[in-house]
């Protein structure tokens, strides 16, 4: 078993009958999926779940599990998502599979965030993983030049056919290559990107997190968050 395959059967354990779960997006994320649509099948599971991606959204079809949209439940009890970085102060850069904007949607609107990574993605500063910024297409330029002229070092970001890639909401993705963000800047760098024209939603999730499970060695590691 690898170890995103870890982490995503470790933390189905916390769904309960009853809830309604959201479902996160990525290589890690999938294998939670996989295991809640497992449980569904074999175990009777009964649960809703509110996916952040059109590519969650089909797996979960596939698997049969119950879905509702965000704007169609009263709440939301759990979601459960991947991450591209963790700081040691547990805030997070996501956004590494494009579909930030519907994930910080749904995690901001849950009762409690799970996030499920391997070791790697544990660090003390955030920024080594590209910053990803949402922004819709008009005016996307004038961004990207903004971005360079505060030295953000900002790529717009391509698909594999190398053509500018569009997130399932149709926006551009404009990656910021900042090496490092410092622990006291973080909070303000956020606040500065949400002031911005056009910027629809950026990767810094902040202060969202209430329990990581780590996969490392052949046991996952759970890290509560106290807020
Ligand atoms: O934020 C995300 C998608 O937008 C993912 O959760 C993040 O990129 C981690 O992905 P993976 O589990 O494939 O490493």
């Amino acid at each position: 078993m690898n170890l995103k395959q870890m982490v995503g059967i470790e933390a189905a354990k916390y769904v309960k009958d009853g809830m309604i779960v959201g479902l996160g997006t990525g290589s890690t994320a999938y294998y939670l999926v996989e295991e809640i649509g497992r449980r569904i099948k074999e175990e009777g599971l009964n649960i809703t779940g509110v996916t952040t991606s059109k590519a969650t959204e089909q797996q979960a079809l596939n698997l049969g599990i119950p879905l509702k949209s965000i704007d169609e439940v009263s709440h939301v009890d759990l979601t459960i998502d991947g991450a591209d970085e963790i700081s040691s102060d547990f805030q997070g850069i996501k956004g590494g599979g494009a579909a930030l904007l519907f994930e910080k949607i749904v995690a901001s609107y849950s009762d409690k965030n799970i996030w499920i990574v391997d070791e790697s993605k544990m660090v003390d500063d955030l920024g080594k993983f590209p910053l990803p910024v949402e922004v819709i297409p008009y005016g996307s330029q004038q961004l990207l030049k903004l971005f360079k002229e505060k030295n953000l070092s900002p790529i717009l970001r391509l698909n594999k056919e190398n053509e500018i890639l569009k997130t399932d909401s149709g926006n551009y993705i404009i990656d910021l290559h900042l090496k490092k963000i410092d622990k006291e800047q973080t909070h303000d760098l956020a606040t500065w990107l949400n002031s911005l024209a056009g910027v629809v939603e950026h990767g810094l999730f902040l202060n969202i997190v209430n329990l990581v499970i780590v996969g490392k060695g052949t046991e996952p590691e759970t890290l509560e968050v106290s807020r």
